[in-house]
C-alpha cells in the first residue's frame, strides 16, 4: 500500500475511534441523566416500559374508617352512594344525621358529634353532607379513620349551584330572568352574607370544608395558604370530580378496597335542558374570580392530585380506570337493560329510585329498573341507582332495627344470642378548646 494510502486510513480510523468515543460518552452521558432524573421523577420501569404489570390485587384487608366530606355539586352523592353500599356489604355501621338534620348534619352549621343519630354510634364511615369540623369528627370517629373529599372546577361547580338552588338561595332569587351572566356581572348587588343560604352564592368549597367563604383570596394570599395547609393535614385523599375514574382508582388503593367496591352510576345528574352546554370563557373567569377561594383550593389540589396519579405510576392508574368504567358498563347493561336511560322524576316508577327535585326549572334525572327484574343482584342494582334521601332512609331504619336488636340481646344478657353484643357506644370525648378558623 502506498505510504499516502496508510496514512490516510491510519487517520479515518483515528476519526473512527473518536467518533466512537464521542458516542460513548454521549450514550453514558444520557444513561447516567436518566438515571439521575428517574430518582426525582420516580420514573419507573412501568414507565420505561408500559407494557410491565401494574401492582396486582390486595396485600392488606380493607380498611373500613372513613369520613367523606361531601362537598356541594362536586359529584359528591355518587361517592357516597359507593360508600353507602361499601357499608352495607360488609355491615360497617354508619353515622347517619338524626331527623332533626334531615339528611344532612344539620348543614350548615358546623357538625357537631351531637347530629348524629345515636343507633349510629360508635360509627366506622360517615358520607353525608356536613361542615367540617375537624375536631368534633376525631371526637366521633376512630383513631384510624381516612379522611377524603371531593372537589370539583368552580366555575363549572358554581353553574350548577346557581341552577340547583335558584329558587331556594335568596341571592339568586333576586337575579332577573335567573340569570347567571347578570349575577357575575355584578355579584354584590344580590349577594347578602348574613342571610340564609349564603354560603351556596359564594366560595361554597371553602365553607364546605370549613373555611370563612367571605375571606378574599385575592388581598388574602395568608389566609388560603392557611387554608389549604389546614387541609392538607386533614385529609389523606382529596378526589377531582373532573377525573372521577382516575379518583376512584387513587381511593380504592388508599383504603385496599376491590374495584367492584367502587363501581358505580353517576347520580344526581341535570337533565340536558337544566344544564349549560358549556360555559363561555368569560362567565367562567367571572365564576372563579367570584369564588376566588374556590378557585385556589382547586388550582391547588388539582396540581397535588395530579402529582399523586405520578407517583402511583400513571399508565397503571389510566389502565385500572379503563378497566373500571368496562365493568360499570356491564353492570349498568346488566342492571338498566340494553339501553340504560337517564329519565327524568316523573318517568320513573319505582319510588326508591325518583331523585329529589329541587324548585324551579331544573330537573335531575335518574334511572329505573326494567319491568322485568334483573334477577339475582337485584338488590345490588337498586341500591346502586337510589338517590341520597331514600338510602339514608333506608339505612337509618336498617341501623336502628340492628341497635334495637343488639340492645335486646344485650338486656337478655351475655352469651343468649348467636352474635357477640356489640361495644357500649363510645362515650363523646371532651371537646380540646380549639381556636376556629375564620
Ligand atoms: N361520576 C361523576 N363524574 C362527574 N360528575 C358527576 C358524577 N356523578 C355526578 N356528577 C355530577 O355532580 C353534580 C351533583 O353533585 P352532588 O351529588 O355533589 O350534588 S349535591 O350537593 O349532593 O346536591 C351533578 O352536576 P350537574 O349535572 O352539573 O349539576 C352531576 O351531574
Amino acid at each position: 500500500m502506498p505510504p499516502v494510502l496508510a496514512r490516510l486510513q491510519q487517520a479515518a480510523k483515528m476519526v473512527m475511534t473518536r467518533k466512537k468515543v464521542v458516542l460513548l460518552l454521549l450514550l453514558g452521558g444520557m444513561l447516567s441523566l436518566l438515571l439521575h432524573q428517574g430518582s426525582q421523577l420516580s420514573w419507573s420501569p412501568r414507565l420505561l416500559f408500559p407494557g410491565a404489570p401494574c401492582p396486582a390485587g390486595r396485600t392488606r384487608p380493607k380498611h373500613t374508617a372513613v369520613a367523606f366530606v361531601k362537598t356541594h355539586k362536586t359529584a359528591g352523592t355518587t361517592v357516597q352512594n359507593i360508600l353507602f353500599r361499601f357499608a352495607e356489604r360488609h355491615n360497617v355501621t354508619l353515622a347517619l344525621p338524626r331527623p332533626s338534620c334531615e339528611h344532612q348534619f344539620c348543614y350548615p352549621r358546623d357538625f357537631s358529634a351531637r347530629f348524629v343519630h345515636p343507633a349510629t354510634r360508635p360509627p366506622r364511615m360517615l358520607a353525608s353532607h356536613l361542615r367540617f369540623n375537624r375536631a368534633e369528627l376525631r371526637r366521633l370517629l376512630p383513631n384510624d379513620t381516612v379522611y377524603v373529599t371531593i372537589l370539583r372546577e368552580p366555575a363549572a361547580m358554581f353553574e350548577s349551584l346557581f341552577s340547583y338552588y335558584n329558587r331556594h338561595c335568596p341571592a339568586f332569587v333576586r337575579v332577573p330572568n335567573g340569570s347567571l351572566e347578570a349575577f357575575l356581572r355584578a355579584p354584590r348587588a344580590y349577594y347578602r352574607p348574613d342571610e340564609r343560604y349564603a354560603m351556596y352564592a359564594h366560595n361554597t368549597l371553602a365553607y364546605d370544608l370549613g373555611g370563612d367563604n367571605e375571606r378574599s383570596a385575592l388581598d388574602e394570599p395568608a389566609y388560603l395558604a392557611g387554608l389549604i395547609r389546614d387541609l392538607e393535614a386533614a385529609f389523606s385523599l382529596v378526589m377531582i370530580a373532573e377525573y372521577f375514574d382516575e379518583s376512584l382508582v387513587l381511593l380504592r388503593r388508599l383504603l385496599a378496597w376491590d374495584l367492584e367496591d367502587v363501581l358505580y352510576v353517576k347520580l344526581n345528574v341535570r337533565s340536558a335542558s337544566s344544564r349549560l352546554a358549556a360555559l363561555p370563557e368569560g362567565l367562567a373567569r367571572a365564576a372563579r374570580r367570584w369564588n376566588g377561594l374556590d378557585a385556589g383550593l382547586y388550582e391547588h389540589f388539582n396540581a397535588s392530585f395530579w402529582r399523586r396519579v405520578a407517583r402511583a405510576g400513571r399508565e397503571c392508574v389510566q389502565r385500572e380506570a379503563r378497566q373500571l368504567r368496562e365493568a360499570r358498563e356491564r353492570l349498568l347493561h346488566r342492571c338498566f337493560g340494553p339501553r340504560p336511560r337517564l329519565r327524568p322524576a316523573a318517568e320513573i316508577r319505582n319510588k326508591q329510585l325518583q331523585p329529589w327535585q329541587p324548585l324551579g326549572n331544573v330537573g335531575i334525572v335518574g334511572y329505573d329498573l326494567p319491568s322485568r327484574p334483573p334477577g339475582p343482584g337485584g338488590d345490588e342494582c337498586l341500591k346502586l341507582a337510589m338517590p341520597e334521601v331514600q338510602y339514608s332512609s333506608y339505612l337509618l331504619h336498617k341501623q336502628k332495627l340492628r341497635a334495637s336488636a343488639w340492645a335486646e340481646r344485650g338486656r337478655a344478657g351475655a352469651g343468649a344470642g348467636d352474635r357477640p353484643p356489640p361495644p357500649p357506644p363510645r362515650p363523646i370525648r371532651a371537646l380540646p378548646r380549639l381556636a376556629r378558623r375564620g
